[in-house]
């Protein structure tokens, strides 16, 4: 837990000067300056934070409740609630007070989850605590003697009483004329409200094309993403010129040493990270007066960005170098705030309005997501548990982040298709995909953890869906089981680094943790709840590696003749490049019969064609990625294949062998060029690993001193 999660007594300084010193600089982040000051969408985080400000409560360094319009709700509770322990979204998430009663489980896996879950009794300081944010986004604080009363004033009121909302295309504009203020919706103004929505995403598809054009230049321009050189002259004169008055960046031994003494005060640490992102923020003109590099301006940053927000110093590098430094820290920000609460209405059972207007009738405050979904509903407040109600119960909805839509509206699965969910457990999109199939076809849904097809099967009946069958093989025996499908969908294992404001785990390593994350490892089947804990390059290696072999044996399962079909979607929920653009570009370069295609989302980021000294194929900008801070739903990534017939040659007949040469041809590559395995290290790992196997297979198990070594990765998978 970081220092902000940990302070819990006094208000700290107000950080706020620091958007003032340092205010990011909109063309670098891709935000729209066409809009006014006042759109809410410039930041959709702070919105949050503001509701938080209004009878809501954000606390420092754990996410607690959204309220909304005086609701209560907890996405991550709910999903929690829903998905009976999935390793994506909401399910892992720790569950609080208040979400025990507003959002109830009548899921009896969902409730024991509850139960048992780090219920953190501390949290209710937290949930009566002062808001303490790390603001670069707040122009002024109260407190700030330098900003005149009457700017403090139209400033705060830019940030109207708004529920915080899924903003798409990064933008929430209008709320004001779609009626956001206008009550609650109802039978009669849902049609309305509809329209409004449609309306408003028509003019934020203009807005997010400019967008997306300045996000791609900001990739293109900027390889080390260094900050916000470019401000102009009207922001430096905000940010106040030179480097703050007797601020002295500490020398490496300091930091040591300060480290070595249990870290710094709250306050120290956050004036530093202000002093930081102003003087990275302009450093051509700054940065030379300083007398120290910019790398030393970075570590110190990173250093204080992980203690403040409780990362582990790797984990906070990795997520720091995804963006500009202003940036960066928006993306840490919106880690410490709930994403709304959403739920997906099923089709198989109920339309969107019939279900809006039975939860409007028990005191729910819903809301149609956006144009780019006619089945989400974003829940503000209820009265009830939303995970109780009688509709829940009869499966007419699915507790599901917002998020979770994006790959299986992807994936666009089509009537009577044979479709592979290959990871899938606890079925938040394979009930998806079951119900854009209309029960028709069939829905292949495997997943590698057989306990956690539990909730899958459970899912699967409680919403209808006639045409899904279970299984439970490691994706990378596919397509040797079972091939020939028209459609794949890979919602790989990761890291979560995209869902960190529901699962705070994510920052950091856990005591005991390592000897099962190994066992995992090597394995090479890893339950999502373990390849969370990755704290080192090498961790991501490995993850990236099944990742690969996997996304091979998915492309492999598809009948390329599909008349219908013949798409893949590789989608993660985490943000790094090397689960996700690094993954993809490997898959272009080993099956020359794939190739990416639009996904067909309305929004997202394009994804990186070059990171830090990589470069990607060029198609490798038709992904999207999805950030909390931009998008405000958790991080994600989508990517879309077409997978064409292939013209024999001896590569293809090899490939053709299926799983086995998918999974040899990423450890042939891996293992020279990136991987370095310490036999001896892993020797004790393996041989647990092939314990487990044949224990999961029935067979006898020697004694442990007695086991047969595995020398290889390679030959445990
Ligand atoms: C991101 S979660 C899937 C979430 C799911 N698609 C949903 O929407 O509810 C990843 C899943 O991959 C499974 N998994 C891990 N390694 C696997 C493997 N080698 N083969 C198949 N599934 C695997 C985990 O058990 C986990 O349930």
């Amino acid at each position: 837990m970081g220092r902000r999660a940990k302070n819990k007594q006094g208000n700290p300084e107000p950080i706020s000067p620091l958007y003032e010193n340092a205010k990011p600089s909109q063309k670098k982040l891709g935000k729209r300056k066409a809009e006014p000051e006042t759109h809410e969408s410039r930041r959709p985080a702070k919105k949050a934070k503001e509701a938080a400000g209004k009878g809501k409560v954000v606390a420092k360094g754990k996410e607690l409740k959204q309220k909304s319009k005086g609701g209560k709700a907890s996405g991550k509770d709910v999903e929690d609630a829903e998905e009976g322990g999935s390793s994506e979204g909401w399910e892992d998430a720790d569950l609080k007070t208040e979400a025990i009663s507003l959002f109830n489980n009548s899921d009896d896996e969902g409730l024991d989850e509850l139960e048992n879950d780090e219920f953190d009794l501390e949290d209710e300081d937290l949930l009566r605590g002062p808001v303490q944010e790390l603001d670069l986004g707040s122009d002024v604080s109260h407190d700030d003697p330098a900003i005149p009363a009457s700017k403090l004033k139209s400033k705060r009121s830019k940030q109207a009483d708004r529920p915080t909302k899924i903003i798409p295309n990064a933008s929430d504009a209008s709320s004001d004329e779609d009626g956001d203020d206008d009550g609650p919706v109802t039978l009669a103004n849902m049609e309305a409200r509809s329209r409004a929505l449609d309306a408003r995403a028509a003019r934020e598809a203009e807005l997010d094309v400019e967008e997306l054009q300045r996000a791609a230049e900001m990739v293109e321009g900027d390889d080390e993403f260094d900050g916000v050189d470019d401000m102009d002259d009207e922001e430096e004169d905000e940010a106040g010129g030179v480097s703050g008055e007797g601020f002295v960046l500490p020398s490496v031994e300091e930091r040591e040493e300060e480290k070595k003494t249990g870290g710094t005060e709250v306050h120290v640490l956050q004036r530093r990270m202000r002093e930081c992102v102003k003087v990275l923020g302009r450093w051509k003109k700054l940065g030379e007066n300083t007398g120290r590099s910019r790398s030393e301006y970075v570590d110190q940053l990173v250093s204080d960005i992980a203690s403040y927000y409780g990362y582990n110093d790797f984990l906070a590098e990795k997520l720091f170098q995804l963006f500009p430094v202003t940036e960066a820290i928006e993306f840490f920000e919106a880690n410490e705030v709930p994403r709304p609460v959403t739920i997906r209405t099923n089709t198989l059972r109920t339309r969107r309005r019939d279900l809006a207007q039975a939860l409007v009738n028990r005191g729910v405050n819903l809301e149609p997501i956006g144009k780019w979904t006619n089945v989400g509903l974003q829940v503000f407040e209820s009265t009830v548990p939303i995970g109780a109600t009688p509709e829940y119960l009869a499966g007419h909805y699915m507790l599901q982040a917002a998020s979770s839509f994006l790959p299986v509206i992807a994936l666009s699965p089509q009537p009577q298709e044979r479709v592979l969910d290959m990871a899938s457990a606890p079925g938040g999109k394979t009930t998806h995909i079951a119900a854009l199939l209309q029960n028709t076809g069939v829905v292949f849904a495997n997943d590698a953890n057989k306990a956690r097809t539990k909730s899958l099967t459970a899912n699967v009946h409680r919403l209808g869906a006639k045409n899904v069958v279970v299984c439970s093989y490691d994706g990378r025996e596919f397509p040797k089981v079972m091939g020939g499908f028209d459609r794949v969908l890979l919602d790989a294992p990761c890291s979560g680094t995209g869902v960190i404001s529901k699962d705070s785990s994510v920052k950091v390593n856990k005591v005991g943790f390592p000897q099962t994350f190994h066992d995992h490892f090597h394995d090479l089947i890893i339950d999502v709840q373990i390849s969370r804990y990755v704290q080192s390059e090498r961790d991501f290696t490995l993850l990236s590696h099944l990742q690969k072999q996997l996304i091979l044996c998915a492309i492999d399962s598809i009948n390329p003749a599909s008349k219908t079909g013949g798409y893949i979607v590789y989608s993660t929920c985490s943000v790094t490049v090397d689960e996700n653009e690094a993954v993809v570009d490997y898959a272009l370069r080993k099956r020359p019969n794939v190739h990416l295609v639009d996904t067909g989302l309305e929004f997202g980021r394009e994804g990186y064609t070059r990171y830090r000294g990589k470069t990607f194929d060029d198609s490798v900008k038709l992904t999207r990625r999805f950030y909390p801070h931009v998008h405000n739903m958790d991080g994600f990534f989508v990517a879309k294949f077409k997978v064409e017939r292939r013209t024999k040659g001896k590569k293809d007949e090899e490939n053709e062998k299926g799983a086995v040469a998918s999974k040899m041809e990423v450890d042939e590559e891996e293992m020279t060029e990136e991987v370095k395995f310490d036999e001896e290290e892993d020797r004790p790992y393996l041989e647990e690993a092939k314990r487990h196997r044949m224990k999961a297979k029935g067979l006898r198990v020697p004694p442990r001193n007695r086991a047969p070594a595995a020398t290889t990765v390679k030959a445990s998978a």
